[in-house]
């Protein structure tokens, strides 16, 4: 039997699934790292960490793995998205990664319409300027570590990074560039009129490869440390939202996924890159050739729910925390909850609206937050699934994955507030899935990434929108829209005591 290697490096750890020629997930590995938040909207890693426990990882699968290294045919990636790593003129890297959900970046975002024009930016990168893409932290590191940013040859995201110390070779593949504001989305270049305006040198952009591309070999000290084989063959992979389509079988029109990780996304095909959705939505390159999609994004979606768990039930696990939401009823008893605890990006790209529970009974249990945590991440979602329906796209069916698909009555919830199939498949790991099927691809054993997803991917349970939960939830959600509304102002002006 044949395997290749799925490497999701996510935002609270790093998942590797080893794949069998029959897309079946034969072992699984899981290895985290800490977020390092120095200050109210700062979120950055260490990428060493990024590095020691992928290797560690490795090491461990290898450990257990009862078939021959030789048998392991291609690993490939799926990283977070947008991350900064800045590297010198002997890659090493200069400071801590800065990730996709820290919104420190204000000020630059405005500088970049300023000197791009907000229409020709959009034309450009088919996306707004926001506080966590990979362009206005390098301004900030330009702006605040002028020492940092004058010692800066390359920059990289996460996931290239780790390739890159595993092989040795530096590279960015179109998926994950899509999301650093620098990147002309229908040219598939980097944007030489962007560097120009913000003053920007383009050698410090790598170089572009598909995510399917064969990137080089293992490095014989990798190979060495997780028994691996110098075989192996390295394939660039994609930003985890694009591996996350690949992964759940986004691979023609009208496949949309809802994917609630750390963040939460709903990502729908788009066959072309030259549509024009004003920015409301992310627009970026797929991981299958000449294929885009479009997505919304919540800031803080599983990070709600783990934020709640963190500080009210924190010995406790997710399935007995979520254990009485089925005893709530839907609206949980009028309370509303909004995720915005790290600001939000879609529909309101804010940095400095903060989350709400509204509608606190002295009647409410613990029980009742849970649910209403879990209806406003959805309620959040269901915004974004708004703007693509608006804009003509059809959506009766929904992939749910990531560690949010785990629970029963969430996806029944999504089905009812989505008004939509919900369907999960037997691995919610979209992401490493992916990963696995551009190695699959890239190695030779299918023709296409369809033919790869027919073979892997297979359906484990539709949930149907029960009909009477519809109609409330559609009640709900136009309050729960006014939420926002009513509390922007009140949130900016709580940012005086923000530290
Ligand atoms: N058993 C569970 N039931 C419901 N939600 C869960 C469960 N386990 C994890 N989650 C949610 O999934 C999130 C993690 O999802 P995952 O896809 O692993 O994220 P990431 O790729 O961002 O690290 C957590 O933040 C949590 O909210
Ligand atoms: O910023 C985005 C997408 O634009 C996020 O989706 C990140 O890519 C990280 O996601 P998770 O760690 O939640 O998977």
């Amino acid at each position: 039997m044949k395997y290749v290697i799925g490497v999701d490096l996510g935002t609270s750890a790093v998942k590797l699934l080893l794949v069998n020629q029959n897309g079946n997930v034969t072992q699984e590995v899981s290895k985290s790292y800490p977020l390092i938040q120095e200050k109210t909207g700062y979120s950055e890693q260490d990428p060493e960490q990024w590095v020691e426990q992928t290797v560690a990882g490795l090491s461990e699968l290898l450990q257990e793995f009862e078939g021959d290294a030789q048998d392991i045919e291609g690993i490939s990636f799926s990283g977070q998205m947008h991350g900064l790593v800045l590297l010198d003129d002997e890659n090493q890297v200069l400071r801590n990664a800065i990730l996709w959900n820290d919104t420190r970046t204000t000020p630059q975002c405005k500088e970049i319409y300023e000197k791009v024009g907000r229409e020709r930016f959009i034309d450009i990168t088919k996306n707004m300027a926001l506080e966590g893409f990979t362009l206005p932290k390098i301004l900030w590191v330009k702006e605040n570590e002028p020492e940092v940013f004058n010692q800066a040859r390359l920059f990289l995201l996460p996931k290239d990074y780790l390739r890159y110390r595993l092989t040795g070779q530096l590279h960015m593949d179109y998926s994950d560039a899509a999301g650093t504001s620098l990147l002309d989305v229908s040219a598939k270049q980097w944007s030489k009129e962007i560097c120009d305006l913000l003053d920007l040198d383009i050698s410090i952009c790598p170089d572009l490869v598909n995510s399917y591309d064969d990137v080089g070999s293992l490095l014989p000290d990798i190979v060495q440390e997780t028994g691996l084989a110098p075989t192996t063959m390295v394939f660039a992979g994609g930003a985890d939202n694009a591996c996350g389509a690949v992964g759940s079988g986004i691979l023609s029109p009208g496949k949309t996924f809802c994917s609630i990780g750390t963040s939460g996304v709903v990502l729908s095909y788009e066959e072309t890159g030259d549509k024009d959705y004003e920015g409301k939505v992310h627009y970026f390159n797929h991981g299958a050739p000449d294929a885009y999609y479009t997505m919304g994004v919540t800031l803080s979606a599983g990070h709600s729910l783990t934020w709640f768990k963190d500080v009210f039930a924190e010995k406790e696990d997710f399935d007995t925390l979520l254990s009485e939401v089925s005893t709530v009823p839907v609206g949980s008893n009028g309370l509303l909850f909004t995720p915005y605890l790290v600001g939000e990006r879609t529909p309101h790209a804010d940095a400095t609206i903060r989350a709400s529970f509204i509608g606190m009974d002295s009647s409410h249990r613990r029980k009742h937050f849970v649910r209403a945590v879990l209806e406003g991440i959805t309620f959040s979602l269901n915004e974004s699934i708004d703007i693509l329906r608006k804009n003509d796209k059809q959506i009766d069916t929904i992939y749910s994955i990531g560690g949010g698909a785990k629970n029963k009555e969430w996806l029944q919830i999504q089905a009812d507030i989505f008004d939509a199939n919900i369907v999960k498949l037997a691995s919610e790991q979209g992401p490493g899935m992916g990963a696995a099927m551009l190695a699959a691809f890239g190695s030779g054993w299918f023709d296409s990434l369809q033919d790869c997803a027919n073979e892997f991917l297979e359906e484990a349970e539709v949930y149907e929108p029960i009909k009477e939960n519809v109609e409330k939830y559609k009640q709900l959600f136009e309050s729960y829209k006014k939420v926002y509304r009513d509390t922007s102002e009140i949130n900016s002006d709580l940012m005086n005591y923000r530290s």
